[in-house]
């Protein structure tokens, strides 16, 4: 009877287990996870450990929270205070394991010496010290308490005893008001003792944790252990991994930026995040960079069998995007991209873990990795034209202002650390210059997914980027050492040699010239132009008027105007009025800043891989080549910032994002278009990003893209920034997702079960 609740227990909990890393939740015992507990306990007194009852398990989604509550209370008249009942019962899951305990809050000296405490006269001896508890798939609830699996790291328990001691990191209560100044460090380590009535419940207890993930450390008792050692014929307890469905320790390799966050990453990790990682049984191999590219050397040579559950990066987003590309330089890019990466949050900027896991302290961080889990994340690629060189990325490329920030901060680094940022903005918006590019993008619709063969692109690019080596990833610090020529390195993008002629992962993302590279330069003209910004037309400056805009806004979703449904339609026509009282006007009010430049045409002429030659081969008037048969949007002009970002970017000093509507894995990248030029619309679009309305403003486009190719105009000197590390952009540029995406450890806190 027993015994088939173990089974049925056991089955139960794999049921509810998530899809964790497999590798990471192998079992100790050869059978896994498929046997039963080993150990069988006959019921016992009053506090027996009870078997789930027939209503179990609990399906919470089946019971309404009433419901769940009442039935608790009925079976065991657990009463969960505190407030938000409801919202605590939700939390609950189903019922693993019931009975009674006793919590020990008197602080131990014998914790580690292994001696079966015996609860003084009226402690615990008499039935009624125990309290009702319950252990379910989401927490551990005994009395009026409640403790979330989310929150626990691992369960100390000595062979033997009857006693076991549960870690966690709970989230401190802030007195509200105060909520604000605790970021970064809610959490802290609280440990809870329980003795169970008799050893064979506190076993059954520590199993219970064990199924659901949790890690136990446990330890042989002092005496047997002391026995042992005196004399080999006397018995001693069984191995533990015998009791206990542990699961295997995590191995993996730690890559720690030293110079992160001002050098604070160090403290970070061995203050902080390694004990969080030994409670929880993690064996780490710790490396220190000594300099930029140090990480992506070792993730591009690490053996991965002596890191099999990933690698952990502690530091900025900068390191982690080093790792990534280190990863997708291997001779098996496949399955360098496969490794899962974890991120300890401890530099200036830690936007990916902060906007995909939502944790941006490091316990939370770490307890994010300790639950383990993955998420899916997409890679963007960045590749240059005319070299051939790609970088990769997992947040976001930016051009114009932004990038110019990122190249001027590097100078400030020592000065005023994360404030550099801050720093370097004001100077650069003193002395602004005009940005002009030319840029195309295909919007994001599901006809996409027929004409990009994201298949063929990848085996592509993996086999080029294997060939020919990834260039290196620069630094902020190396800045100086990418934008001066005599000083940049072989793998550069602007340094590497290679075709002026798009590469065939460039014509794989743009089928016109991949049909032209093939010989096919056959033209199907179609009899409708639904593009007016067409690059090629012999009619300068479009956008020219406001009414012209108007009538675009008419275009079914191929264009920029009709993309701003993602903003406020109504709200851009206002604010397109009012914005010509206090701006320089918006785009199609005033000619438009980049008319202003002579011969911008002539300058800065598109020049789309083979279309103008066919065009002009053909006979056919430029205005009237269709486009939409490729759906590329083409657009030129001034813009303060261009902005392609893989996920929503929220940046750690606000909460709010970039990229509303991005999604870190939802195969699209969000475009967010700048246009224009002049300090007070850069001013305005950073007041309203603080304020969650930059999307609203009538010069900002917000598109979601499959991939954007962005030049810079003749005078323009913009650099291309990535994840924080900056390029220089002498030539085109593509941008375009991986079809493989890379896997990040750990979900967001509270959706592990
Ligand atoms: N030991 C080292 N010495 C100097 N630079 C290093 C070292 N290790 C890594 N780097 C470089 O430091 C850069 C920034 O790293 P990271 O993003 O981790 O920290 P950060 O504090 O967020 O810094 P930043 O804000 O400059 O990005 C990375 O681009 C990396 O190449």
């Amino acid at each position: 009877m027993q015994k088939s609740w173990s089974l049925s227990r056991a089955s139960n909990l794999r049921v509810a287990v998530p899809q964790q890393s497999l590798r990471r939740m192998g079992l100790c015992s050869p059978g896994g996870g498929q046997h039963a507990s080993p150990v069988v306990f006959p019921e016992k007194r009053g506090s027996k450990v009870k078997t789930p009852s027939s209503k179990q398990p609990v399906n919470p989604t089946s019971m309404t929270n009433d419901d769940l509550l009442k039935s608790k209370n009925d079976e065991h008249g657990i009463d969960i205070i505190g407030g938000g009942g409801d919202e605590k019962s939700d939390l609950l899951g189903y019922v693993v394991l019931t009975g009674k305990l006793f919590p020990d809050k008197r602080k131990r000296s014998d914790e580690n010496h292994g001696k079966d405490r015996r609860p003084s006269s009226g402690e615990a001896t008499t039935h009624e010290s125990f309290v009702d508890a319950k252990l379910t798939s989401k927490a551990l609830v005994w009395g009026s308490n409640f403790l979330a699996l989310d929150d626990a790291i691992s369960v100390t328990y000595i062979t033997g005893l009857r006693y076991f001691t549960v870690h966690a990191y709970p989230e401190k209560r802030a007195s509200c008001g105060f909520s604000y100044f605790m970021k970064g460090q809610k959490r802290s380590r609280k440990d809870f003792r329980f003795v169970a009535p008799s050893k064979e419940e506190a076993v059954h207890w520590v199993g219970g944790f064990a199924d659901l993930q949790c890690y136990v450390n446990c330890l042989p008792h002092p005496v047997s252990s002391k026995k042992q050692a005196s004399s080999e014929l006397l018995p001693v307890d069984p191995p533990p991994e015998l009791i206990f469905r542990c699961k295997n320790p995590p191995r993996m390799l730690v890559i720690l930026n030293p110079r992160s966050g001002r050098g604070r990453s160090s403290k970070v990790f061995y203050g902080i995040v390694e004990p969080i990682f030994k409670l929880a049984g993690f064996q780490l191999e710790v490396v220190k960079t000594t300099s930029a590219g140090h990480a992506k050397e070792l993730a591009s040579s690490v053996d991965f069998s002596t890191c099999p559950d990933g690698i952990i990066c502690v530091g900025g987003d900068g390191i982690i995007n080093e790792v990534l590309n280190g990863l997708l330089s291997r001779d098996n890019q496949k399955e360098g991209i496969s490794i899962p990466i974890g991120i300890i949050p401890a530099g200036s900027d830690n936007s990916l873990v902060w906007t995909v896991l939502g944790v941006r302290d490091p316990i939370s961080a770490a307890l994010a990795i300790v639950k383990g889990g993955l998420t899916a994340t997409d890679v963007f690629a960045v590749e240059w034209i005319q070299t051939g060189a790609i970088h990769f990325g997992m947040t976001v490329s930016y051009y114009g202002f932004v990038s110019d920030v990122l190249e001027l901060s590097e100078k400030y680094q020592k000065q005023f650390g994360p404030l550099r940022y801050f720093v370097a903005g004001f100077l650069k918006f003193l002395c602004m210059p005009k940005y002009s590019f030319e840029l195309e993008y295909l919007p994001a619709q599901k006809e996409d997914h027929e004409v990009v063969d994201m298949a063929d692109l990848y085996t592509d690019i993996m086999k080029r980027s294997s060939k020919e080596g990834l260039p290196k990833a620069s630094s902020l610090s190396s800045i100086d050492s990418i934008m001066t020529p005599s000083r940049m390195s072989v793998g550069d993008p602007d340094t590497s040699c290679g075709s002026a002629e798009p590469s065939e992962y460039v014509r794989g993302i743009d089928p016109k010239s991949k049909r032209l590279s093939s010989g096919r330069n056959h033209v199907n003209a179609e009899p409708e132009v639904i593009h007016p910004p067409n690059p090629l037309s012999t009619t300068p400056n479009w956008p020219r008027t406001r009414s012209k805009s108007r009538s675009e806004k008419g275009w079914s979703g191929l264009n920029t105007t009709s993309d701003r449904t993602w903003g406020n339609a109504a709200m851009n026509d206002r604010e397109d009025i009012s914005s010509t009282i206090s701006d320089p006007g918006p785009i199609w009010d005033t000619e438009p800043k980049w008319d202003s430049e002579p011969n911008w045409d002539v300058e800065n002429q598109i020049e789309l891989p083979g279309h103008a030659a066919d065009c002009l081969e053909a006979g056919i008037n430029k205005e009237l080549i269709p486009r939409y048969e490729e759906k590329w949007v083409a657009v030129k002009g001034q813009y303060l910032g261009i902005l392609v970002c893989n996920h929503a970017c929220r940046t750690v000093q606000s909460s709010h994002v970039v990229a509303p509507k991005a999604e870190h894995d939802d195969s699209c990248m969000d475009l967010l278009l700048v246009r224009g030029s002049g300090r007070w619309r850069l001013l305005r679009f950073f007041l309203r990003l603080q304020m969650g309305g930059h999307l609203e403003l009538p010069y900002v486009d917000y598109i979601k893209v499959k991939s954007v190719k962005i030049k810079p105009g003749k005078h323009c000197r913009s650099g291309c920034g990535i994840d924080g590390e900056l390029f220089p952009l002498n030539g085109q540029v593509v941008s375009s997702l991986l079809p493989e995406q890379c896997r990040l450890i750990g979900r967001t806190l509270g959706q592990h079960m």
